[in-house]
């Protein structure tokens, strides 16, 4: 009898195969068909448990601790001509990252450097309160007690110390008691040496800029590192400059330090100017005329025609840069400015000594410099001056030149119109300070018109005040590990991708299997 409906021929054949022992009574298709899905279901299984594998290592290897909670910092920075107080906090769990540390405050502590109150000491405790203050008001109470605060002083106090060691001293004292009255961590007031404000300022702008981070890749050997930027700091007492130097000359021993960070070696060049700071320069530049010209009466190029100005000798003659210069006994000193920049760049030339040099090359009074290399990054003064003259993204040193030549030649009269909301002092200077730092530049550094476009004039980088405050607390922290710490192996991007890709796999092994083994009827062959 024969069944000529094929849904019934199918119910046939369903019987008899349950029937019959698999392996003497099946037919040759049929056995086939067996072994074909056995490895199907092999493969399917294969791949589900390689996709669940990859997920769950995945998921391991790149889920850490998310940060809880947020360490804070504090650095006085205590300059020749000011103090500035700066908070900066950090991810606790990530405090061995680079780049992971911000400035979230910078108070201007009002009056002069501390260095200013060798007269009355106790004022330069007093004077740190206010921004103290605030710094108490920025950081979450509970957090008081593990905040570590260090003062660093700067050129001011280095000068003051050649003048008057025991007076610095007490004004060190004063300001460390003053400091000691807040709920802080206090660990330390002290004069940072030239080297250090050079190196630190130089580590500050190369972990602001991510300049330490080595791109990992899977492979441990396949690191690349990214160049090193130079930099240049203007203070009003001493200048800075520091960069890592393509050849290996190493003629002068006190000018270099060797730094590990994150897993690679650093040597680094760096000399501090004493007494060639703006404020500092000025005065030992007219201490020179005067001297030179046997009059208290001077004519200057450096200051807008127009310009006049008594200058006090004490203030004139009141540091260690100039007081050798003292031949008179008058109490002022009369300026009156001429306002041309050639002259007065003439003029500033004669600070710089590139007659004599032990070494193989020199920047200016006998001091070793390497080849200049890569790119600079110019602060504090320097970018102060330039951006008050719009210079700082002037990349042709001709016009820089013609743009000063001209804001020297107006009238004094012209300018105060001009800019009446300017501080008269530094308006007053800046044709002097113009002038100064392309003569420093140029002659005492070695910039030419070819690498002038090298100089980056900047102020901050990513929200921090490119200072050297922020290396110095790094450092003092522990912040810089020599080696490159263990940090995720993928990229968020990376992982969230790969996440996707394995979720697809598994679920598309899952369908496919439900597919093979519980067909639905509707699409089992035959059927329709
Ligand atoms: O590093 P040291 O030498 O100790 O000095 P400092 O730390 O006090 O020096 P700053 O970088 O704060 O300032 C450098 C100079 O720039 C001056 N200055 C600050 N703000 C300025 C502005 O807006 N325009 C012009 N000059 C400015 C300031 O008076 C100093 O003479
Ligand atoms: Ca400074």
């Amino acid at each position: 009898m024969h069944n000529k409906g094929l849904g019934i021929t199918v119910l046939q054949e369903f019987k008899w195969t349950k029937k019959m022992p698999l392996d003497t009574s099946l037919g040759k298709g049929s056995k086939q068909k067996i072994s074909w899905s056995k490895k199907v279901l092999i493969i399917l299984g294969f791949l589900f448990v390689l996709g669940a594998v990859a997920l769950i290592t995945v998921a391991v290897v790149q889920n850490k601790p998310l940060p809880k909670n947020m360490k804070y910092g504090i650095v006085l920075d205590a300059g020749s001509s000011h103090t500035s107080v700066y908070v900066y906090n950090w991810p606790a769990e990530k405090e061995n990252d680079t780049g992971v540390v911000q400035q979230v405050e910078v108070c201007k502590v009002d009056g002069p450097g501390i260095s200013s109150y060798s007269k009355d000491v106790e004022k330069a405790g007093l004077s740190l309160q206010d921004c103290m203050n605030t710094a108490k008001q920025v950081i979450p109470k509970k957090e008081h007690r593990d905040t570590p605060v260090y003062l660093g002083a700067t050129a001011g106090m280095r000068l003051l110390s050649l003048d008057n060691n025991k007076i610095a001293d007490k004004v060190l004292l004063s300001v460390e008691k003053s400091l000691r009255l807040y709920p802080f961590d206090f660990q330390g007031c002290r004069i940072i040496t030239g080297q250090e404000e050079g190196a630190y300022g130089w580590i500050s702008i190369n972990y602001m800029l991510g300049n330490f981070k080595q791109s990992s890749s899977w492979m441990p050997f396949q690191q690349t590192s990214t160049e090193t930027s130079g930099a240049l700091d203007l203070g009003g007492a001493s200048t800075q400059i520091t960069f890592e130097p393509t050849d290996s000359i190493n003629e002068s021993p006190e000018n270099f330090m060797l730094f590990r960070l994150y897993g690679k070696t650093y040597n680094v060049y760096t000399h501090s100017f004493l007494c060639y700071g703006k404020d500092q320069a000025l005065r030992l530049r007219l201490a020179n005329d005067v001297k030179n010209a046997g009059s208290t009466n001077l004519q200057n190029p450096c200051f807008n025609p127009g310009y006049v100005k008594n200058m006090s000798a004490v203030d004139l003659y009141g540091s260690p840069c100039t007081a050798k210069y003292k031949l008179f006994s008058s109490s002022f000193i009369l300026i009156t400015g001429t306002g041309d920049y050639h002259q007065c760049q003439q003029n500033l030339q004669d600070m710089f000594n590139k007659t004599e040099c032990p070494y193989s090359r020199c920047s200016f009074n006998r001091i070793f410099q390497p080849e200049l290399s890569g790119n600079f990054g110019a602060f504090s003064a320097f970018y102060f001056v330039m951006n008050f003259l719009n210079l700082t993204s002037e990349k042709d040193l001709s016009k820089v030149k013609e743009t000063l030549k001209e804001f020297c030649s107006e009238s004094w009269q012209q300018v105060k119109e001009k800019f009446p909301d300017i501080k008269e002092k530094y308006l007053s200077e800046y044709c002097f300070s113009g002038t100064y730092i392309l003569t420093l530049l140029e002659m005492g550094y070695g910039f030419t018109s070819e690498n002038w476009g090298n100089i980056n004039f900047l102020r901050k980088i990513k929200g921090s005040d490119a200072a050297w405050t922020l290396g110095y607390m790094l450092n003092l922290t522990n912040m810089i590990p020599a080696e490159l710490p263990s940090s995720p192996p993928l990229s968020h991007a990376s992982y969230v991708g790969l996440m996707v890709l394995f979720s697809f796999l598994l679920a598309s092994v899952v369908f496919i299997g439900w597919l093979y083994f519980w067909k639905p009827r509707c699409l089992q062959k035959g059927i329709i």
